[in-house]
């Protein structure tokens, strides 16, 4: 189903990037076809999708990097293209996948470089350093950085300037789960003084509880937009509620309180496992079931319940196998 282009905008919001019909040929091959949407002001926005999906190519055409075959992109309704795209380009920060860096610079000098170029004030770059965690560090050397300080200073300089908006390619490859917590600190900060953000990963499980909103890209066409959770409600993708179950059970007991659950429940896939049941449930099936199993005096140790990820919604890892119905045992 083609997303519209304001498809699940929350209510009150205002389009800061927009994106209209936006396709990108490369001689016969369309890498990105059609896309329409718009980012808001103030959201941490995803896109994801599998290699070669175009995520590169969009995020190039929307920081005017790369031209457009057709359509149009606009940030604060200023085309990032042509004669008035160094204005657009002043408010916006971009943390590449790779940032270049120069071994024999330190830190400070490496910010100061940037911070030339964009025509800033150096008197940001220390304060900055701070703000990303390198403050005791600027005289260092980068060749002595680890590949998180290297990151923490591509973020300091992506945000010089004070941007409105900051693209960020895949930031957090290759960081340790230290400094990927940090990271999604700062950001969350940021977000809440007003900033958009809008950042590819491959990581999906990372960006799931942490964006506002996603595109996900499939072959150049934007397959599905919105939140995650509207995400999980189109798709309806059942969740996965595990039981442990008294390791004196016998099979026996086990099969008789499947039988003793009401029909539309006794009828849910179930896979019986050592010391537990898996059910797989649709998400309006799933309070009534684990009220029922709740009367299970006893027999039930713990409960675990995983709603569907990303992953599983558009790139086919199922959760798990779901073999039998619950009173019958019969393939589902
Ligand atoms: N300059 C180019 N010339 C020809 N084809 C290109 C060019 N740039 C990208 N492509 C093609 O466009 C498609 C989309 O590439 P893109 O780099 O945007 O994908 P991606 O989603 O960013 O992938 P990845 O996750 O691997 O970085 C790919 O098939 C790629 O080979």
């Amino acid at each position: 189903m083609p997303p519209r282009a304001n498809a699940a905008l929350p209510d009150g919001a205002e389009p800061v990037i927009t994106l209209r019909n936006v396709t990108r040929r490369f001689a016969a091959f369309t890498a990105v076809d059609d896309v329409s949407m718009d980012i808001v002001r103030g959201e941490v926005f995803g896109l994801i999708g599998h290699n070669g999906a175009g995520k590169s190519t969009l995020f190039k055409m929307m920081l005017g990097l790369l031209a457009v075959s057709s359509g149009d992109i606009r940030i604060s309704g200023a085309p990032v293209a042509g004669s008035g795209a160094r204005a657009v380009r002043r408010h916006i920060g971009y943390l590449p996948e790779n940032v270049a860096l120069w071994d024999n610079l330190t830190g400070l000098e490496t910010l100061h470089f940037f911070a030339r170029l964009k025509r800033i004030d150096k008197a940001e770059c220390q304060p900055l350093l701070e703000r990303v965690g390198l403050g005791h560090a600027g005289k260092r050397p980068v060749r002595a950085y680890s590949k998180g300080m290297r990151q923490r200073l591509g973020f300091a300089q992506a945000l010089l300037g004070k941007p409105q908006v900051l693209f960020l390619d895949e930031p957090t490859t290759g960081l340790d789960p230290h400094a990927i917590h940090f990271f999604w600190d700062t950001l969350a900060e940021l977000r809440d003084q007003g900033l958009t953000i809008v950042l590819t990963s491959h990581i999906l499980a990372e960006l799931q509880n942490r964006v506002d909103r996603v595109a996900v890209l499939t072959n150049g066409k934007v397959q599905a937009l919105g939140s995650v959770e509207a995400l999980r409600d189109m798709h309806d993708l059942p969740i996965i509620v595990q039981l442990q179950l008294s390791p004196q059970m016998a099979p026996a007991q086990r099969d008789a309180l499947l039988a003793s659950l009401p029909p539309q429940l006794a009828a849910l896939p179930v896979e019986r496992q050592v010391n537990g049941l898996q059910f797989s449930v649709p998400r309006a099936s799933k309070l009534p079931l684990l009220q029922q199993v709740m009367a299970w005096n006893g027999a039930v140790q713990d409960i675990q319940v995983s709603e569907p990820s990303l992953e599983d919604m558009f790139f086919g890892k199922s959760q798990a196998p779901v073999r039998q119905t619950a009173a019958t045992g019969r393939e589902a």
